[in-house]
């Protein structure tokens, strides 16, 4: 059992808090996995051997991709350690979640997917580099950016800076761009948010309050921290809609579409772990993902912990009978070898 069935994690103090880990390590233990948190200022090669690595290094990731040295000595260490040992299961592969904290890069990816033949689709987006007015009219244009439009900071976690936001209604306003930063269309949504929950094969989905809708006028910038948006008890008066906005009758979600977008969103990142926020557009019905997070919060999610463990479990198998495979295929060659030296 010992380094078959070892898994090792690492979460923030407060993450572990607000999701109550006891109850995973119980479920391990009665499941026969061993379970103890990585201390990362120490040698990794001490702590092991394991064969399952689960984590949220998200704000380490960012952090170093800010610069930062401590956080780069760190996930180096941690990735110099899974690259020693290749039959580890990561939860979820380091490069893999770099990918996803670069808003660009992430809404590149969705865009790819082919999704928009389902009525699913990512609001329009460029990256704005610079504060020159001529050139970031030029770099919407290209992409078909229109107003309102929300300006995000290119990294998506690691500060309170990554979730400062603002909404940008016309071309007076666009010195208030944040740049470098991506530009996105708002979509108007009658401020309800879809938060699909992804554990491997598993999903979940709730309801979140979101932004009211907002039209191109000549109104001044908004800024909004999206902390304060989209929690589960968020009462931020961005959120009340206005008065003729109220009748607008609202679209109920098709479990199916959000199925369709979590198993595809699960493959294209490659990652088990995730949170897809959704949005559904007034004037189309169609759906709009306008985020996607590393290992969230999961806050509703039924049997959560059975979900996760179901999800390590199959990962390990399907190591296991690849590597068995693998065995099996040396077979077959060391014969073919056998025959080949003795002819
Ligand atoms: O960036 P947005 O789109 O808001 O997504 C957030 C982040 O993933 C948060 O993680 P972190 O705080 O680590 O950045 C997570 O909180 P936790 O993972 O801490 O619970 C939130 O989960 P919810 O609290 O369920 O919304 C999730 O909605
Ligand atoms: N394109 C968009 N159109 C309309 N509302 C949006 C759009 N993008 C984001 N929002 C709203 O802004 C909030 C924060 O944006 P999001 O990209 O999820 O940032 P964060 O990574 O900080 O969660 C969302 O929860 C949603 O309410
Ligand atoms: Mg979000």
């Amino acid at each position: 059992m010992y380094s078959s069935n070892r898994i090792a994690y690492w979460m923030s103090d407060k993450k572990l808090q607000k999701i109550n880990w006891k109850e995973f390590e119980k479920i391990c233990i009665k499941y026969n996995f061993e379970i103890f948190k990585l201390d990362l200022n120490k040698s990794l090669e001490s702590q092991g051997p394991f064969n399952v690595f689960l984590h949220k290094l998200t704000d380490i990731i960012a952090l170093e991709n800010q610069g930062d040295p401590k956080s780069s000595h760190i996930i180096k260490a941690v990735e110099c350690y899974i690259s020693e040992h290749p039959s580890i299961i990561v939860i979820d592969p380091i490069p893999n979640v770099r990918r996803l904290l670069a808003r660009y890069q992430c809404y590149s990816i969705i865009h790819a997917t082919g999704l928009h033949k389902y009525g699913i689709f990512t609001p329009n987006f460029c990256e704005i580099t610079s504060y020159d007015k001529e050139k970031t009219i030029q770099q919407l244009k290209d992409a078909n950016v229109r107003y309102p439009f929300i300006c995000k900071p290119l990294l998506g976690h690691g500060s309170k800076k990554a979730h400062e936001m603002c909404i940008i209604f016309n071309e007076k306003y666009l010195k208030d761009c944040r740049a470098p930063c991506v530009a996105q269309t708002f979509i108007n949504h009658n401020a309800i948010l879809y938060k699909i929950f992804v554990i491997g094969q598993q999903f979940y989905f709730v309801e979140r309050p979101s932004l009211k809708n907002f039209y191109e006028s000549d109104r001044k910038t908004i800024c909004f921290a999206s902390s304060d948006i989209s929690r589960a008890n968020s009462q931020s008066s961005l959120s009340v809609l206005d008065p003729e906005d109220i009748s607008v009758q609202e679209i109920k979600p098709n479990p199916k579409i959000l199925q369709k977008i979590a198993e595809t969103l699960r493959l294209a990142f490659e990652m088990d772990l995730i949170g897809i926020d959704v949005v559904i557009e007034n004037s189309t019905g169609k759906y709009g993902i306008v985020d996607v997070n590393a290992y969230p919060g999961y806050d509703g999610f039924p049997n959560l912990y059975d979900a996760l463990l179901q999800c390590i479990i199959s990962k390990v198998n399907n190591k296991n009978q690849i590597t068995d495979c693998m065995i099996s295929n040396d077979n077959p060659s060391n014969i073919v070898l056998n025959h080949l030296n003795n002819t």
